[in-house]
């Protein structure tokens, strides 16, 4: 369980600043609405430990890991990590979430395939990133970080400019991410995302 009490932050002192308080079950996704400029990925930045907070705490399953850096914290985000390795092809760059050196289990391999394929990138494994799309480089950092066994996926916007095809094939991926155990904390524009992932949702 993830929980935010009193979490207060502002950037300078002249602006309001924010005050977020919300709890998160693991297999669980919060939505975190609110219009642009509200402070969605403010709070995504706090969670990961990218910003201090001025006054509360954040705790997962009883510690408090507010204190800890964003590496030693129980989340992966995909704002953190979208960037990939020119020299590493898909298959090796979103390994290195799984398995810290270059050596990929086959059982390892095999949900890599899977899911390149469930997001359209089907026999993508040996491709290098400067050969992909934008989008195409967007799904295989996605995959990446869903790979990771971290407890809790920071998601914003993930899907934004995503084709239908893909935006479904990463819907089901994440629904079973959740079925796995994982917590999600979602910022989305889009209500069909937070319709068919979100349990509960934060409106800044
Ligand atoms: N480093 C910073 N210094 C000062 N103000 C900042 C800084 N970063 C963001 N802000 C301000 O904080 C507010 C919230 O920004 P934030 O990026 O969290 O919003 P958001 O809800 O994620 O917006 P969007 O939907 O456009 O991504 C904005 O008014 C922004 O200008």
């Amino acid at each position: 369980m993830l929980e935010v009490r009193q979490l207060e932050f502002r950037y300078t002192g002249d602006q309001p600043g924010w005050r977020f308080d919300f709890t998160l079950a693991r297999g669980a996704c919060i939505a975190i609405n609110g219009p642009s400029g509200s402070g969605k990925s403010t709070l995504l930045n706090l969670l990961g430990g990218f910003l201090s907070a001025d006054a509360g705490t954040i705790s997962w399953d009883g510690q408090r890991i507010d204190s800890l850096p964003p590496w030693h914290r129980p989340f992966t985000s995909v704002f953190q990590e979208h960037n990939l390795f020119e020299h590493l092809d898909v298959q090796t760059n979103i390994g290195l979430g799984m398995h810290p050196g270059l050596r990929l289990t086959k059982d390892q391999k095999a949900r890599i395939s899977d899911s390149l394929a469930s997001v359209g990138l089907a026999g993508y494994e040996r491709r290098l990133p400067g050969d992909l799309s934008g989008g195409q480089r967007q799904r295989v950092a996605l995959v990446r970080t869903l790979l990771r066994s971290q407890p809790v996926l920071l998601l914003d916007e993930p899907l934004t400019g995503l084709d239908e095809q893909a935006r479904k094939g990463l819907h089901q991926l994440l629904l079973a991410q959740k079925a796995s155990g994982s917590a999600i904390v979602l910022a989305s524009h889009d209500s069909e995302d937070r319709e068919v992932l979100a349990d509960s949702q934060l409106n800044l």
